[in-house]
């Protein structure tokens, strides 16, 4: 089973996404510091997983703390931890979601507290987000499987969204893992998704372990492939989801969008309902991440660019709304209006969030 962390004995295990699919090396992180390093260096990476990656380190955080400790002696280094994981990475909201749920249950402590308990319930914290989210993609690639109305057909994603971003099996991963198994893939076209290639390095990784036939393709392919009928359905994941539907998603998803739109391909976005911001209107207030100009210029250990070329390295796009045929979520799909959809989900499950 493909695994992007495991959590034992208050020690974070981290698949190192950075190597893939060269080598497969786990690092072991038992310190708050270097987890939120492990997120802003990609070692994990993916919306669900960072959330779930920064759920654990709080649970970590907490273990440092003599069994005589208090929470009230641990309080100000909780809000500092939780500001520091807060910083990794700024556009998926499942982080703040993950970091929200532990600000929700620190208030049910007192200063006096005993840090034993607190520390239990931290752990049990992380351990449910995490097994929550495995539950979850399994639900996403459930319903989503319907969307291949019963026939063969070939799909198309973008970046990764696979059990290496999730706590497992994934969202837009897990809707193709699912068609596989009911013998709906006639194939999966892989954008290698430039600049950081999590297409290649990763989603081609995960299909190729599976043995779900899959075809590899450079992001400016995807047009011509559709121009040729060659794409039934695109499928992708999010990192954070608009109040109006408006989806931000690994840079080159809207451009994908609009190639789909055109080409009259319809495109699913598949996440949790914990990647939906309600607290946002619309997409343009949706915090996107710029990342360094070397992964531009540089392909692995290859330079390809002058060394000081100018670079512009957006990681997220954001899709507006119209573009997508709708949302595959744990709950079912959400079809257009898809503002209005979001509305009545929110008002359903709005008292679980
Ligand atoms: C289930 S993962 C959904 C998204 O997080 C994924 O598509 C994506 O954009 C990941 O970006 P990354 O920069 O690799 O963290």
């Amino acid at each position: 089973m493909i695994a992007a962390m495991r959590y034992e004995n208050h020690v974070l295990h981290l698949l190192d996404q950075r190597q893939l699919p060269v080598v497969e090396t786990w690092l072991a992180l038992n310190n708050l510091e270097s987890i939120a390093q492990a997120i802003e260096t990609m070692v994990v990476r993916g919306a669900p997983a960072i959330g779930c990656a920064a759920a654990f380190a709080l649970a970590i955080d907490v273990q440092g703390f003599a069994d005589a400790d208090s929470f009230g002696g641990y309080l100000p280094q909780f809000h500092r931890s939780i500001q520091r994981l807060g910083q990794t990475r700024p556009t998926a909201v499942n982080l703040r979601y993950a970091l929200a749920a532990f600000e929700d249950l620190a208030k049910t402590f007192e200063s006096k507290t005993p840090i034993k308990e607190v520390r239990l319930a931290m752990e049990d914290l992380a351990n449910s987000l995490f097994a929550d989210d495995l539950a979850t993609c399994h639900a996403i690639g459930r319903h989503g499987a319907a969307l291949a109305l019963g026939q063969r057909i070939s799909v198309i994603t973008h970046c990764n969204a696979g059990a290496l971003a999730t706590a497992g099996y994934g969202t837009a991963l897990g809707v193709i893992r699912a068609m596989h198994a009911a013998g709906h893939i006639s194939v999966v076209y892989v954008d290698e998704t430039r600049p950081y290639l999590q297409g290649a390095r990763l989603t081609a990784y995960e299909l190729e372990k599976e043995g779900i036939p899959y075809q590899l393709i450079t992001d400016s392919t995807a047009a011509y492939l559709m121009q040729q009928n060659r794409v039934d359905l695109a499928i992708v994941g999010a990192d954070r989801i608009a109040r109006n539907g408006d989806t931000a998603n690994k840079i080159g998803t809207y451009g994908l969008a609009i190639q789909c739109h055109y080409h009259g391909v319809p495109m699913f976005v598949a996440a949790p309902w914990s990647t939906f911001d309600l607290d946002l209107e619309h997409g343009t207030q949706i915090p996107i991440e710029e990342r360094h100009p070397d992964e531009v210029r540089w392909i692995g250990k290859e330079r390809v660019a002058p060394a000081s070329a100018p670079v512009y390295n957006p990681s997220f796009d954001v899709t507006p709304a119209p573009f997508l045929s709708g949302f595959v979520t744990e709950h079912g799909v959400l079809r257009p209006p898809l503002k209005a959809a979001i509305a009545t989900m929110s008002n359903g499950k709005g008292a679980e969030r």
